[in-house]
C-alpha cells in the first residue's frame, strides 16, 4: 500500500478548468464520505465489504438518479477487486458519477478510497462499475438524456463505458461457451483427501425486510441485498463462494432476486494467504457449479491479466484463446479509445491534407495521421477492415491471410511485410483486428489492431516475428458524404523501422502511404458488396 498524500490525479479533479477556460464540475457527481465506527466493522475489526457495498450502492444510485431526473433501481454490478481493507477510524471517501446512458440504463463509475486523518495517508481500494436502470413509467421505458463527456478522463470512460457493456450483456454466453468447449481443459473433480463435502459449507439466512433496509423508492436497497449475501457468504467461505437471493412474502413463492459470487482469501497469522482444504462436490448440480466455478476462476485470471493491467505491463503479444476472446477484443478497443481520447496531440506535419500528429507518454512514441475522405463513413470502415484488402493502398501489406474468423467483429490475419533493410528478412504479425460500429452519434467506427499469439502460427526462420501493441482506425461521420479517418499506431520497436524515418524527416512515405489509402477509398466509394471476412 503506498501513502499518497495530496490531491491525486488532477484530471479527477471534481473542478476541471476547459481548454474554454470555464470551470466545470461533473453534474452526476456524488461524494461521500463515512468514518469507519465498530458496528461497520466485521469479526476482524475491518469494515465489512458487505457496508461498503451498501454505501457504494447509495452513491451511485444518486448519481444516477440526478442524471435520470427519476427513480432509479440497481441492475447488476461488475466484478469489484478489493486492494486493502480498511480499519475502525479510518475515512471511506466514495465517489460515483454517471459514465454514459444507453436507453434506460447507464453505467455509474464508483472509485473508493480510504483515508487515514491523523497521517493525511490516502490510497485506493477499489473501482467499481454499476449499472441502474430508469424504472419505468405509466409510458413505459424511459429514454434517458446522453452523457456529455466534457474531460478528457470523461471522453474516455465514455467510449468504454460502450465496450464494458458489450462485455457484461455477454458474460452469461461466455460461461456457456467456456464451459461446453473446454469441460476437458478445465480440470475433472477430483477425489482429495480430508476434502471438505461443499454440503458442510452452506449457511442459510433469512432476513426480514424492515424499514432502515428500504431505500427513498421504499423497496429494499439493493446495497442492503449485498450486505446480507456477503455476510452468509464469510460465514461460508472457501476461495469461491457462491450466494443467491431469493424472496417471498408470507406463503408466496420463492422469487430469484440475485446471484454473486465472491473470492476470498485467507490469511495466517502472519497475513501470508493460507492454502485451503478442497471441496469435495455434490453429485450431478454439486459436480456442475464445481466446473462453472473453475471455468469463472479462469475468466477472472484472464481478465485481471488482460484488463486489468497497465498498458505498459501487459506483454505486447497475449495467447489468443475461445476462451479468452471477449477480453481480447475489448483490450483490443478500449487501448485504441484511450489512444484516440488523449488530448496532448502534438501536429508535426501536414501535407495534401494529411497531417501527422505525434504524442510521447512513458517513453512510448504514438504517433496518429489524419485525413479527411468524400467518402461515407460505413462504407470506408467496411473498406478499411478488411485488411486482405489493404495491400492495394499500402506496399507494406505485401501478404495478409485470415488465419481465425472469430466472429462477425473480430478476426485474426497473418501479415507478411517486406524487409527494410538491405539483405534483411521480411516482419510478419499475427494481428487480432477487432471492429466496432457506432453506439450513437458520439462514437466513430473503430477497426483496432493489436498482436496475439497462436500455437499453430509460431515465428518461422523466414521472418521476424513482428509485435504491434495498439494500432487501428477511427471513422467520424462528418457529413453524409464526407468521414474524417485518424490513423494510430503505438509504435513498438518492431514497427519503428517503418516510421522513424518518417517522424525524424516529417514527410515521404507516410504522406504517399495515406495518399493512396485516400485514392482507394474514393475509387471504391460505390462498391456495393462489400464483403467483410466471414462472409467468406
Ligand atoms: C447488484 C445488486 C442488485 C440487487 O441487489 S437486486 C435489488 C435492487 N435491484 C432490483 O430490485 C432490480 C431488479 N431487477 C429489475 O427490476 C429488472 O431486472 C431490470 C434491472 C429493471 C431489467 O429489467 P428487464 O425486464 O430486463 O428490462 P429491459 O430488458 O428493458 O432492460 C432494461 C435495461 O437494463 C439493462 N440490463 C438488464 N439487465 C442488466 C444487467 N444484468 N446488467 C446490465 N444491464 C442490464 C438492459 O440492457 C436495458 O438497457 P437499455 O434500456 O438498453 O439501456
Amino acid at each position: 500500500m503506498s501513502c499518497e498524500k495530496g490531491d491525486g490525479d488532477p484530471m479527477e479533479d471534481p473542478l476541471f478548468i476547459l481548454e474554454s477556460g470555464e470551470v466545470y464540475r461533473n453534474p452526476t457527481e456524488v461524494k461521500m464520505s463515512q468514518i469507519v465506527m465498530p458496528c461497520h466493522a466485521n469479526h476482524c475489526g475491518e469494515l465489512s465489504v458487505g457496508q461498503l457495498l451498501k454505501w457504494m450502492d447509495s452513491t451511485a444510485c444518486l448519481s444516477a438518479e440526478r442524471h435520470a431526473g427519476s427513480p432509479c433501481i440497481t441492475a447488476s454490478v461488475d466484478d469489484i477487486h478489493f486492494e486493502h481493507t480498511i480499519g475502525v477510524g479510518q475515512v471511506v471517501n466514495i465517489k460515483a458519477k454517471v459514465n454514459r446512458a444507453f436507453t434506460s440504463s447507464m453505467e455509474v463509475g464508483i472509485t473508493v478510497s480510504c483515508e487515514d486523518l491523523f497521517s493525511s495517508c490516502q490510497w485506493n481500494v477499489c473501482n467499481a462499475f454499476a449499472t441502474f436502470v430508469a424504472r419505468r413509467t405509466e409510458e413505459g421505458k424511459v429514454q434517458l438524456k446522453q452523457v456529455i463527456p466534457r474531460t478528457q478522463t470523461e471522453q474516455m470512460e465514455y467510449s468504454i463505458a460502450a465496450e464494458r457493456r458489450r462485455m457484461r450483456l455477454t458474460h452469461a454466453e461466455i460461461i456457456t461457451d467456456l464451459l461446453s468447449s473446454n469441460t476437458a481443459q478445465l480440470g475433472e473433480c477430483q477425489e482429495y483427501q480430508g476434502a471438505v463435502s461443499a454440503e458442510r459449507t452452506r449457511v442459510e439466512s433469512v432476513e426480514l425486510v424492515l424499514p432502515p433496509h428500504a431505500n427513498h423508492q421504499v423497496s429494499t436497497f439493493g446495497g442492503q441485498i449485498m450486505a446480507w449475501m456477503e455476510n452468509v457468504a464469510t460465514i461460508a467461505a472457501c476461495m469461491e463462494v457462491g450466494v443467491c437471493a431469493e424472496a417471498y412474502q408470507g406463503a408466496g413463492a420463492l422469487r430469484h432476486i440475485n446471484s454473486a459470487f465472491m473470492t476470498f482469501e485467507v490469511l495466517d497469522k502472519d497475513r501470508k494467504p493460507r492454502t485451503l482444504p478442497r471441496i469435495r462436490p455434490e453429485p450431478v448440480d454439486g459436480k456442475r457449479r464445481y466446473q462453472e466455478a473453475i471455468a469463472r476462476k479462469k475468466i477472472r485470471l484472464d481478465r485481471k491479466y488482460i484488463i486489468s493491467c497497465k498498458q505498459t505491463e501487459v506483454p505486447l503479444s497475449v495467447p489468443w484463446d475461445i476462451s479468452n476472446q471477449m477480453y481480447l477484443s475489448y483490450n483490443n478497443v478500449s487501448a485504441l479509445k484511450i489512444m484516440a481520447a488523449r488530448s496532448n496531440w502534438m501536429l508535426s506535419s501536414e501535407k495534401n491534407k494529411v497531417s501527422l500528429y505525434t504524442l510521447e507518454e512513458n517513453q512510448i512514441l504514438c504517433f496518429k495521421v489524419e485525413t479527411h475522405v468524400t467518402v461515407p463513413a460505413e462504407q470506408a470502415f467496411h473498406l478499411l477492415s478488411d485488411l486482405r484488402r489493404r495491400h492495394e493502398w499500402d506496399r507494406h501489406y505485401q501478404q495478409c491471410d485470415v488465419i481465425i474468423q472469430a466472429d462477425e467483429d473480430d478476426t485474426i490475419y497473418r501479415v507478411a511485410t517486406p524487409c527494410v533493410s538491405k539483405g534483411g528478412k521480411g516482419q510478419d504479425f499475427i494481428l487480432l483486428a477487432s471492429r466496432r460500429k457506432p453506439c450513437d452519434s458520439r462514437d466513430p467506427y473503430l477497426i483496432a489492431l493489436r498482436s496475439v499469439t497462436l500455437p499453430t502460427h509460431p515465428a518461422t526462420e523466414d521472418y521476424t516475428r513482428g509485435e504491434v501493441l495498439c494500432a487501428g482506425f477511427s471513422i467520424w461521420e462528418e457529413s453524409n458524404a464526407v468521414s474524417k479517418i485518424s490513423y494510430y499506431n503505438q509504435a513498438t520497436p518492431g514497427v519503428l523501422p517503418y516510421i522513424s524515418n518518417d517522424i525524424a524527416g516529417l514527410s515521404s512515405s507516410f504522406y504517399g502511404t495515406f495518399h493512396s489509402c485516400n485514392k482507394y477509398l474514393e475509387e471504391n466509394r460505390d462498391s456495393l458488396a462489400v464483403l467483410s471476412p466471414s462472409d467468406l
